[in-house]
């Protein structure tokens, strides 16, 4: 995510934080450190801080002498991202977070903050109406707005006409909102959610443009069987996903009403409702294998990537030892097997990796995956790309993209992988790379990728805490684990740091829930 929409200044600001402070700290002394690298850069937030005579002196005084609680940095840091991204989405056009939306989000979040900068007139309040920006105006002259013209088209038809296209404007908005909900809230993705407010900006702007304003008049909800007319299905829903599904298929149908009876006033802006429709369609598809491949990948922390000639012993001595003590995805990578003992060898693992609930990702061959009933493939910048991967596994198949910067990351996530690897860490025993992207990466990921994410590269049980410390939550290794002597107690060892961690975050998420 920052990579999709952290300005550079704001990404600064918090990597700045996390260089200075410890894994824990009190949570007050975050918000004052973070002021004071706002102040200190030159983003947006520093011009807002300056305008408003708040000088460095002053911002010194938001540390309270009473002895606060420590919280982990790493969650702290989390919550002030999502706040400040949720800012960024609501009253920017571009959605991208910059340092005027972290300033925001603490005072949202810090009680200490807002009353500091409180003294100043920078209120949360006083901030959202400087920092909200008009919705991009379609670019359609005066002279294409549109009138329905009773006298030529008869009154009974025009007014019909009006309430069909009411109608059906209202049934988008609403099904546009839960679906906006669902993406904020149960998935948190930035990247769909400003899709999805850039689709319903381009509704607004069209149907204005077609002019709704004339529609309201022909209102009449008690003549509008629809509401009372709904059947049992239509009242039934037995999960968030059921609600999406049927809250895309609302949308999908009022656009295409909106499109047909659309065309009766002008053709060309009814192309533009059909432009939304298959934007629509694109999301919809792209929610569906999100959620898909999150909910397996979701609870995945140890990933173990498997290369015969790397082994100490028999690549199934390794395998199915490491899937009893906490192995949870295996990746073949062979890069010189022929393809037939390839695929026998994949039908094995996948046999071991279903009897132990794990996931089985094939290296760079989509083909071998889905002739192995794999779970999805892995792909490097160099590999085949992800469309033409997802083509041959089919919509459901997990893919993975290595990537060993934010850039690369930015792409990865545009074309739809469903995790990332984040490396090369460290230096490796199982491949040469020309650069590291080091601990940087990692935190760059941690603060701001939202889809599942490995860090890899030269991973050991010695490096593991600064792995961690830096944000990782899931790592990918080989060597350490498939050249120990003790492949087992290896893996018990980093699957069992990776869950107390996970289990540490998930009670501090509990104890300062998001919003
Ligand atoms: C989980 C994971 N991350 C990165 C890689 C590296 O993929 P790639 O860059 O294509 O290099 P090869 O592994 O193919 O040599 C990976 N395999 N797995
Ligand atoms: C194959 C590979 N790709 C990496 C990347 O950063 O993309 S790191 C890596 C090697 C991972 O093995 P080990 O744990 O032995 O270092
Ligand atoms: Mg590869």
């Amino acid at each position: 995510m920052s990579f999709l929409h952290l300005t550079a200044g704001a990404e600064r600001a918090l990597i700045r934080i996390r260089q200075n402070a410890s894994e824990e700290s009190a949570e007050t002394t975050l918000f004052a450190q973070l002021l004071l690298g706002l102040l200190e850069d030159e983003g947006h937030a520093a011009e807002i801080l300056r305008v408003a005579a708040v000088g460095e002196a002053a911002l010194q005084t938001a540390v309270p002498a009473a002895a606060q609680p420590l919280v982990p940095v790493l969650e702290w840091q989390r919550n002030l991202v999502r706040r400040a991204d949720q800012f960024a989405i609501e009253l920017s056009t571009d959605g991208i977070t910059g340092t005027e939306h972290l300033l925001l989000a603490a005072i949202d979040l810090d009680p200490y903050t807002a009353e500091l900068l409180g003294r100043f007139q920078l209120t949360k309040t006083f901030l959202i109406a400087e920092l909200s920006e008009a919705p991009e105006e379609l670019h359609v002259s005066d002279a294409e707005f549109v009138q329905i013209r009773p006298a030529e088209q008869g009154q009974i038809e025009a007014a019909a006409l009006a309430r069909i296209l009411d109608a059906s404007a209202n049934r988008c908005r609403e099904g546009l909102r839960v679906i906006e909900d669902y993406v904020r809230f149960h998935l948190d993705d930035a990247l769909l959610q400003r899709e999805l407010k850039q689709i319903r900006h381009t509704l607004t702007q069209t149907l204005r443009y077609m002019g709704q304003s004339q529609w309201i008049p022909s209102r009449d909800s008690l003549r509008d069987v629809g509401p009372l007319g709904a059947l049992a299905s239509e009242r039934a829903r037995e999960s968030l996903m059921d609600v999406l599904r049927a809250s895309f298929k609302r949308v999908e149908e009022a656009l295409r009403s909106l499109e047909e009876y659309g065309k009766l006033i002008d053709a060309e802006l009814a192309v533009r409702i059909s432009e939304c429709r298959y934007r629509i369609y694109t999301v919809e598809k792209a929610l569906e294998t999100v959620v898909h491949n999150r909910q397996r990948l979701e609870q995945c922390r140890l990933y173990l990537l498997v290369t015969a000639a790397n082994c100490r012993y028999t690549p199934e001595i390794v395998i199915r030892n490491t899937l009893e003590k906490g192995v949870d995805v295996v990746q073949i990578r062979e890069k010189d097997m022929p393809d037939r003992e390839l695929i026998a060898y994949g039908r094995k693992v996948r046999e071991w990796t279903t009897a132990a609930r794990a996931l089985l990702i094939i290296n760079d061959r989509p083909d071998i995956a889905a002739a192995v009933g794999a779970d999805g493939v892995h792909l490097g910048q160099d590999d085949m790309d992800v469309a033409s991967a997802r083509r041959v596994l089919g919509g459901s198949g997990i893919i993975g993209v290595s990537t060993h910067s934010p850039e690369q990351a930015r792409t990865a996530l545009f074309d739809g992988a469903d995790y990332l690897g984040v490396g090369p860490v460290f230096v490796s025993q199982t491949k040469e790379f020309p650069e590291l992207a080091g601990l940087d990466y990692v935190q760059q990921a941690a603060v701001s990728l939202t889809i599942p994410w490995f860090a890899i590269g030269g991973i050991t049980p010695d490096n593991l805490r600064e792995v961690q410390f830096a944000g990782a939550t899931r790592v990918a290794v080989s060597s350490s684990i498939c050249q120990a002597p003790d492949p087992r107690g290896v893996t018990a060892e980093i699957a069992g740091r990776l869950r107390s961690a996970a289990e540490a975050a998930a009670m501090a998420a509990t104890r300062n829930p998001p919003q």
